[in-house]
């Protein structure tokens, strides 16, 4: 697999490669492909780890870890931190002309290319969040597809993906590092769905909720440029009117005259509107002749004094016979003006105080370019293009025409009485500046939340798994100690029983006599079956055992009401030990066990009772001597034997005390 994972990231890699050659700006400048050029770091580094050397990736993946982080915070910060104007600069530090935007990858692309350098970075460990990373990366790049799609692209402000190519590129570092990871354990693998799921799902909704918000942000930095464009195409409706206005007071006042005015006359009297209207080129005085006689201010207009009109500028002829030959106020259309450039003439006739006899006229003369600099003097024309359009005709234009933004606003003027068209364009630089950070904020917090909750999720896991095992082997190990405490009971117990008959061993028996040293009288009997190899041989050694165990609990319950031990001494031989039971009472005890046990009508093969001799010793004071009362006992049954059997004899040698059937 790694070598799988090496093969592929070598084909990234040379993907990537050929992009940066076959960009032909990268020969020129090897800064123009940033994005490329960071593909290539992560690449590399990621290389470098797959290939063993760690420390080589560390360094290669800092190299790009650490633009990477700047170019985010670019997209994070907020304008009145960093403006765009001090990144801008910072760009053209670096590289002289370059602004931030030929710096930074796109916004989808900063992120995964983050997202592959931290996993390349920590390797293929799912307890610091692996596979959140790669399906994360996986995510961005499915949207960065969805975001290249031509439609998607038409009016975007900010770069969201990177170019097809780089995106390839990035899908195969993605896949290398899939595979890269995929030698983990079954179990492993098993653990993460739980983590897995709910993070990514928080991925999901980030991303959703980023492309929500940022739809919405879009849709307001429209709605501002629109409203912006409605109101300077208000203002400067307003304005005109305004004028018109103005021009008709002008041109009443010229009625006081009775001749044409002296060049003093005309400076006084059109100063003042020169001044107030920015926007006039100059206010001529036409006599009847169509020449222009007199002109403020006269420096700059010196060469259209003297010009007959009718001949220069046949487009106003039209105008300028309303004023001259019928005393009503005329407007040419936007004709070409006599200075230059796009202008609107009003003529207003001049006429006599004295006989009302028209004396010539008044033309006002509007520069379209001067009136739309003196109207938008408020305007950022550095950042915004403006232009003012008769139909398809361009007549003034304003401001930047490279790096404009998506939109643009168009809104129908009337100026003078005709029908223009004032477009506003705000610039991508002025938009940037406007962007709302809100949706590139949302989106960095949602995915570092969705990690922060696989790590939390996925040590949860872990915990229960390790608590569940715990409980588990807990169970196992309490299992096994009452095994082995019910085990030792059982060798405690067989160590002093007598597994056939239940009864008290040889062991048990010494003991039980032992813990007797201070109790007097004590009485020992031995009880030995008679003939019994015959049972065995005869009747097989199921039924002896069977009668051994008939005799066994006969004995005991004899023994024990008298309140002593009764046990097995070995073979068919029982033994008991009576305490404080005198010679007396103890032969009334082995007598009634001698004929209890002949009650239990067992028989010999031919029909003979079943019998047993008992011998039988009793210490009535002195020191205890195991050994010797046993033997006394024993050659009491001896005797008992030897005298016949199924009877019981007493070791005192006291003959009133033996007794036989
Ligand atoms: N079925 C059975 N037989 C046993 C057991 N322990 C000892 N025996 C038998 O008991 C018999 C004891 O025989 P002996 O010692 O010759 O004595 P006896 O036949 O009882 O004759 P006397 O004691 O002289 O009356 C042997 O045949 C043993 O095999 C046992 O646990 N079960």
């Amino acid at each position: 697999m790694t070598r799988a994972a090496i093969a592929l990231t070598s084909l990234a890699l040379g993907l990537a490669g050929v992009v940066l050659i076959g960009d032909q700006r990268a020969w020129d400048n090897a800064l123009s492909s940033p994005q490329t050029l960071l593909i290539v770091l992560v690449g590399m580094g990621q290389l470098a780890r797959l290939a063993g050397h760690p420390m080589l990736a560390r360094l290669l993946l800092v190299c790009a870890l650490a633009p990477l982080m700047l170019a985010l915070s670019s997209y994070l910060l907020p304008e009145y931190w960093i403006s765009l104007a001090t990144w801008d600069s910072l760009a053209h530090r670096f590289l002289p002309g370059s602004l931030l935007d030929d710096w930074r990858p796109a916004l989808l692309a900063t992120l995964s290319l983050a997202l592959l350098a931290v996993n390349a970075w920590l390797g293929e460990r799912p307890n610091l969040g692996s596979p959140l990373l790669l399906g994360t990366v996986a995510l961005l790049l499915v949207i960065q597809g969805l975001e290249s799609l031509p439609n998607a692209t038409a009016h975007q402000v900010l770069r969201y993906a990177a170019s097809p190519t780089q995106q390839l590129t990035q899908w195969g570092l993605l896949l290398a590092q899939g595979l890269a990871f995929l030698p983990i354990g079954y179990a492993e693998r098993h653990n993460l769905h739980r983590p897995l799921w709910p993070a990514l799902a928080l991925v999901g909704v980030t991303l959703l909720f980023w492309h929500q918000q940022k739809a919405l942000e879009d849709r307001t930095l429209r709605a501002e440029v629109h409203a912006q464009g409605q109101q300077l195409a208000g203002h400067t409706t307003h304005e005109f009117k305004e004028h018109v206005a103005a021009m008709h007071r002008f041109a009443n006042s010229w009625n006081l005259l009775d001749s044409a005015p002296t060049v003093e006359q005309w400076a006084l009297q059109t100063a003042p509107y020169y001044r107030d209207f920015r926007y006039f080129l100059n206010i001529a005085f036409i006599n009847l002749d169509s020449r222009v006689i007199r002109v403020y201010p006269v420096q700059p207009n010196l060469q259209v004094l003297g010009a007959r009109l009718f001949d220069v500028q046949p487009e106003g002829r039209e105008a300028l016979s309303q004023a001259l030959f019928h005393g009503r106020v005329g407007r040419t259309g936007v004709v070409e003006l006599l200075q230059g450039g796009p202008g609107i003439i009003h003529y207003l006739p001049v006429t006599s105080a004295d006989d009302g006899r028209i004396l010539g006229a008044a033309a006002m003369v509007v520069s379209l370019p001067v009136l739309m600099g003196t109207f938008f003097d408020e305007v950022d024309t550095g950042r915004m293009f403006l232009e003012l359009r008769q139909g398809e005709t361009t007549l003034v234009q304003l401001g930047p025409t490279t790096g404009l933004g998506p939109w643009q606003h168009q809104a129908s003027l009337d100026v003078a009485g005709q029908s223009l068209t004032l477009v506003t364009r705000p610039s991508r630089a002025l938009l940037l500046e406007r962007r709302a950070r809100l949706p590139v904020v949302g989106l960095a917090t949602g995915l570092t939340l969705a990690y922060l909750l696989y790590l939390v999720l996925y040590a949860y896991r872990r915990l229960a798994l390790q608590h569940r095992a715990l409980h588990r082997s807990n169970i196992e190990l309490r299992h096994e100690v009452q095994a082995r405490a019910k085990l030792q009971q059982e060798i405690e117990w067989l160590a002093r029983h007598d597994e056939l008959t239940a009864l008290p061993n040889r062991r048990l028996f010494m003991e039980t006599l032992k813990a007797q040293a201070e109790r007097r009288p004590l009485s020992v009997l031995i009880c030995d079956v008679d003939h019994f190899k015959q049972v065995n041989d005869h009747q097989g050694h199921l039924i002896g055992d069977r009668y051994l165990k008939s005799l066994s609990e006969v004995g005991r319950e004899i023994v024990e009401e008298a309140g002593g031990l009764f046990a097995r001494y070995g073979g068919e031989e029982f033994v008991a030990c009576l305490p404080a039971c005198d010679a007396h009472s103890s032969l009334a005890v082995a007598e009634r066990l001698r004929e209890r046990m002949q009650e239990e009508n067992l028989l010999h093969h031919d029909g003979r009772q079943l019998t047993v001799s008992i011998g039988l010793a009793t210490l009535e004071d002195g020191p205890l001597d195991i050994a010797a009362l046993m033997q006394a006992a024993d050659e009491a049954l001896y005797q008992a034997k030897a005298s016949g059997r199924d009877r019981v004899v007493c070791a005192s040698g006291d003959a009133s005390l033996e007794t036989r059937r």
